[in-house]
């Protein structure tokens, strides 16, 4: 099986992947795999920085073409909050229950033609000796009053798809994969660069 290396310590991202890469025959490694203690500092002001930093530091380091995936979520209600600090937005440690309480604590007597948001995704292509490129992908949705579902990570609980009339944590993951700011972002990579996956190994 061809491997591909994401460049992320995110188990629910890498399940994402999984989800996008394996029906094209990649098994999908992570840093969790590969190079557990990497952790590399997003100090940029956008998700294509922070992308580029995360991928290029991990393709130098280990001498691998990698994808990295910066992303997050953009409430229109809060001027675009959490955006590129969506996975720390509570402080302290990274948590996915407590980032969910402060959104829907922000968002308390917001109505629901008010609560638009998205989720943004941006991929970037390190390879050793070659410029860096970057795709992008969005999502669009509705901040929920209350948690809804049992799959993905992060904001799904809480993120509504008017056109499916479901929560992202509601979808199985393929299904995810079909509408998600990252499927979107991995279809135009592929798009821009069709040979660039089959050339892994
Ligand atoms: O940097 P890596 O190691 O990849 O992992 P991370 O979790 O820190 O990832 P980011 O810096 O890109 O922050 C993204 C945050 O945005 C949120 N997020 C991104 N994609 C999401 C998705 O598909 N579903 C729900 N929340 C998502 C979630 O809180 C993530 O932690
Ligand atoms: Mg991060």
């Amino acid at each position: 099986m061809k491997k591909i290396v994401i460049a992320t310590q995110n188990k629910g991202k890498a399940k994402d992947f999984e989800a996008l890469l394996s029906p094209l025959g990649y098994e999908v490694l992570t840093l969790l795999d590969v190079a557990q203690d990497m952790d590399v500092e997003e100090t940029g002001i956008t998700f294509e920085e922070n992308a580029i930093l995360k991928a290029e530091a991990v393709s130098k380091a280990l001498n691998i073409p990698v994808i990295s995936d910066d992303s997050g979520l953009e409430i229109d209600a809060l001027n675009g909050e959490p955006g590129v600090y969506s996975a720390r937005y509570a402080g302290g440690a990274k948590s996915d229950d407590a980032n969910i309480a402060k959104v829907l604590d922000k968002l308390a007597g917001v109505p629901e033609n008010k609560r638009t948001a998205r989720f943004r995704c941006v991929l970037a292509v390190a390879n050793p000796g070659q410029p860096t490129e970057t795709f992008s992908g969005s999502c669009e949705g509705m901040i929920l009053e209350a948690r809804k579902g049992e799959h993905g990570f992060g904001y799904d609980p809480i993120f509504f798809i008017p056109a499916l009339n479901k929560a992202m944590a509601e979808l199985v993951p393929s299904e995810k994969a079909a509408i998600s700011h990252r499927g979107n972002a991995l279809r135009e990579l592929k798009q821009s660069m069709p040979t660039w996956l089959d050339e892994q190994k």
